[in-house]
């Protein structure tokens, strides 16, 4: 069966199947064109994001579930609602903030949350200081989040103190809204991989209460370079060939060291920030300002130390 998502004069999203009956699902602001296949959409909304196929291809079954959970409903046959919490675990610069930001608009999109806004929350949003306190500072976050996405950034830090710890008291809180409220809020608990498992083994409760559990992986230095190329070229600068070893040769080099807190994308994204600062000095000092000396970036404005 084929559906298509579509825009109708008003704004609407609707899911269209190949008898063109259209099943509407949602509300008023609505993104770009999105006739081209069922998945066109959702392939543009990620298409700047390089690898994370794993990702992609869950987020389109979550997708199909729901428009085919429409049709079936429409015709009487039994419909599972669909609970979205997850557990992103990845280490730093993986991409998860990002994503999480990009699931959120998705979902308001089509229809699964009311707002669709962000919420990033870490242990002291959610963790009072005496007896009392936690339970209401996580409700008042639960609170702003509703009708979005909740994210929980080091999740563990919640765990932290153990059993007296407050921080306990957060998670039960949690996961009490999380069942009562799970029609119009995602909750996004997400953290280091090592660290994410170890909490869920102190909680074993819950796991089973997130469907969705998704591996961030490293990059690798092709991916790495196809995210460097994709920043500098969205900022309207191109790397010289000689840059792009240079700094491909350096990726190489921190990637094999397997640093634990090798910040990936994140971390070429600070180079080259920085490369375009040190290019902007060495631009104006030398009064240089054809186009192209605008534009490239040189090895000499990409300085790779351990200091970025
Ligand atoms: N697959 C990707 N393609 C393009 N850019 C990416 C990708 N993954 C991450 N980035 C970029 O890298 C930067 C860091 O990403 P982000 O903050 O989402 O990582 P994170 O996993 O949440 O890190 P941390 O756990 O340390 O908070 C952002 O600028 C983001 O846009």
């Amino acid at each position: 069966m084929e559906t298509q998502m579509v825009r109708n004069k008003n704004g609407q999203i609707n899911i269209v199947f190949h008898d063109k009956k259209a099943v509407q699902i949602d509300r008023n602001k609505q993104p770009n064109q999105m006739d081209n296949g069922p998945f066109s959409h959702i392939d543009q909304e990620f298409s700047s994001f390089i690898g994370l196929e794993r990702l992609k291809k869950t987020i389109k079954e979550i997708y199909a579930t729901i428009a085919i959970n429409e049709k079936r409903r429409e015709i009487g046959l039994a419909c599972t609602k669909q609970v979205l919490h997850m557990l992103f675990k990845g280490n730093p610069g993986t991409g998860k903030t990002t994503v999480a930001r990009k699931l959120a608009k998705l979902y308001f999109e089509m229809g699964l949350l009311s707002k669709g806004h962000f919420i990033e929350a870490e242990r002291a949003d959610l963790v009072g200081e005496y007896i009392g306190q936690t339970a209401q500072k996580t409700r008042s976050i639960i609170q702003k989040a509703m009708g979005g996405m909740l994210f929980i950034d080091e999740a563990y830090s919640l765990a932290r103190g153990g059993e007296k710890d407050f921080g306990k008291e957060a998670i039960d809180t949690l996961v009490k809204h999380m069942e009562d409220n799970h029609n119009d809020l995602v909750l996004i608990l997400a953290g280091y991989p090592h660290e994410m498992e170890r909490f869920l083994l102190l909680n074993p409760g819950l796991k089973s209460r997130f469907p969705f559990i998704l591996d961030f992986q490293d990059y690798d230095v092709e991916q790495l370079m196809d995210i460097a190329k994709q920043m500098v070229s969205i900022r309207e600068y191109r790397l010289s060939q000689e840059a792009e070893w240079k700094l491909q040769e350096h990726l190489y080099r921190k990637t094999r060291e397997g640093e634990r807190n090798f910040a990936n994308a994140r971390y070429v994204r600070n180079v080259i920030e920085h490369s375009i600062r040190r290019h902007a000095v060495r631009v104006l000092c030398g009064k240089q300002y054809a186009t192209d000396d605008l534009i490239r970036l040189t090895g000499s404005d990409l300085q790779l130390n351990d200091e970025i």
